[in-house]
């Protein structure tokens, strides 16, 4: 059998989306248009571009007659191999990769809200129709972590996700850190950059990171987590009290994503919060928009992945490589991985979730004071690795950091401490990772 040689060979791709990852995706298509070819044995002919609004003055690398402001029909027009979703959020996303997907499209997507809420729709359409879905954008930008956990490690048994997967929040954090820059300024440099969601909230809230660990839980446990199984904070309550107290400890604060299986393996959980780590620790050093993601597993050991987690650029490289694959497996007319969630653990919620705490207490400045708050952390069974005291008079405070405690022990501990007459207010309640304090 003779081969077909790629110039005779066309797949035709529709884009929807034309913001910050879409326009970088159709500069790449078509600059490197003859490259692509070569690599995936076909060309990838842009046929469509969706955009929300038709702009006459929007400025496009490709003929603007592709502009359409009718996704759907675009996606259902029946000629298209591989739909690229970029509009991100849950509809019309979802009904456009569902009508793609049925129409015998494959689909490439870097939409984590999405596959977070509804994926399990979504993949058992893609299994019906043979055809694939591909989110290595959706986590953690350009970094390949997706893939490492679909395929990689697939005959590895994963017990431990860890990391900053959220390049808005990291870039805040990093500049209130380092330049003492305020939240809100931080948060339009990083919209500028083209870091954050359509809706900046998803970030500081921690939805997009939860979205995340959400698909890296699933992954690494066979097991479907959804965003509604993820313990969820943000950064907006984290302060410049916050840094400056992980400061003295020798500690930043980050937000984290932490998916875990119990020992026993028959149980696993998923949290996105704020912690402070000791500053050599290497997660510390993730600066500005940049991700980290640990992965522990059992044959490899401990793995990290590292890199840009955000931005046009960075993300476009991610939803290229994709492309290329589902492109790759349309020639061969076969399809990649479908989604494994045999193992079914049970999710934990957080009370369960064990770790270690930073408390700042302001208490009134007698003696006795100590004993009684080092009481209620005994009757919770929660030890005290370390207390020190700051300030005088009305501005005494306590710090206490714990060692290993569960999530619902430290709420108890929390609740009597506030009851406690001596207590004025527990003012701050951060977890820490990492060992050395
Ligand atoms: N910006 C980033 O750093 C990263 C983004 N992502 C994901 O990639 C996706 C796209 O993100 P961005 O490009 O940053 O968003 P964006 O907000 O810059 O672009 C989305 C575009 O979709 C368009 N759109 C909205 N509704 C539409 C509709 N019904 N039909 C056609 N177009 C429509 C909007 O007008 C906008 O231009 C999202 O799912 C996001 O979560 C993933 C990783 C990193
Ligand atoms: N808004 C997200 C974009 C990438 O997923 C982030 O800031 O990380
Ligand atoms: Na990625």
């Amino acid at each position: 059998m003779t081969s077909t040689p790629y110039e005779t060979r066309t797949l035709r791709v529709a884009l929807l989306g034309h913001g910050a990852v879409g326009s970088e995706v159709a500069r790449l298509l078509i600059r490197d248009a003859d490259e692509l070819a070569q690599r995936v044995g076909a060309r990838l002919e842009l046929v469509g571009v969706a955009v929300s609004r038709a702009r006459a003055d929007r400025e496009t690398p490709f003929d603007p007659a592709l502009l359409t402001t009718d996704a759907m029909g675009l996606v259902t027009r029946g000629d298209i191999d591989v739909v690229i979703e970029l509009i991100g959020g849950i509809e019309p996303a979802r009904s456009l990769v569902l009508a793609a997907l049925e129409s015998g499209a494959s689909v490439v997507t870097g939409n984590k809200a999405l596959l977070a809420e509804d994926g399990a729709t979504l993949f058992a359409a893609a299994e019906k129709a043979g055809r694939d879905l591909y989110y290595e954008a959706a986590v953690a930008g350009a970094i390949p972590i997706v893939r490492p956990l679909r395929e990689s490690l697939a005959g590895d048994h994963v017990r431990r996700v860890l990391g900053i997967v959220n390049g808005t929040t990291n870039f805040i954090l990093d500049a209130m850190t380092t330049t003492g820059q305020g939240f809100d300024e931080a948060l339009a440099e990083a919209q500028r950059l083209g870091f954050a969601e359509a809706d900046p909230t998803a970030d500081v809230e921690g939805f997009d990171a939860a979205s995340k660990a959400a698909i890296l839980a699933s992954l690494a446990f066979h097991t479907r987590v959804t965003i509604d199984d993820v313990h969820r904070e943000g950064i907006t309550g984290v302060t410049a009290e916050h840094i400056r107290s992980a400061d003295d400890m020798g500690c930043v604060v980050k937000l984290l994503a932490i998916c875990d299986q119990s020992e026993d393996g028959v149980s696993v959980a998923a949290r996105v919060h704020p912690v402070m780590i000791p500053k050599d620790h290497p997660l510390a050093s993730v600066r500005g928009a940049y991700n980290a993601v640990f992965v522990e597993s059992e044959s490899a050991g401990q793995l990290m992945f590292y890199g840009p987690g955000a931005g046009g650029a960075p993300t476009a490289s991610a939803v290229l490589g994709d492309l290329l694959s589902v492109a790759r497996n349309r020639l061969l007319e076969v399809s990649g991985p479908a989604e494994r969630t045999h193992a079914r653990r049970e999710v934990l919620g957080i009370g369960d979730a064990r770790t270690r705490y930073h408390i700042a207490l302001d208490v009134d400045d007698k003696a006795g004071v100590l004993s009684s708050v080092a009481l209620a952390f005994a009757e919770n069974e929660v030890s005290i690795s370390a207390v020190r005291q700051e300030g005088h008079g009305d501005d005494a405070q306590l710090v206490v950091i714990t060692h290993t405690a569960t999530d619902a022990a430290l709420s108890h501990t929390v609740r009597q401490l506030r009851d406690l007459p001596m207590v004025r207010d527990v003012s701050s309640v951060m977890r820490v990772e990492g060992e050395g304090l």
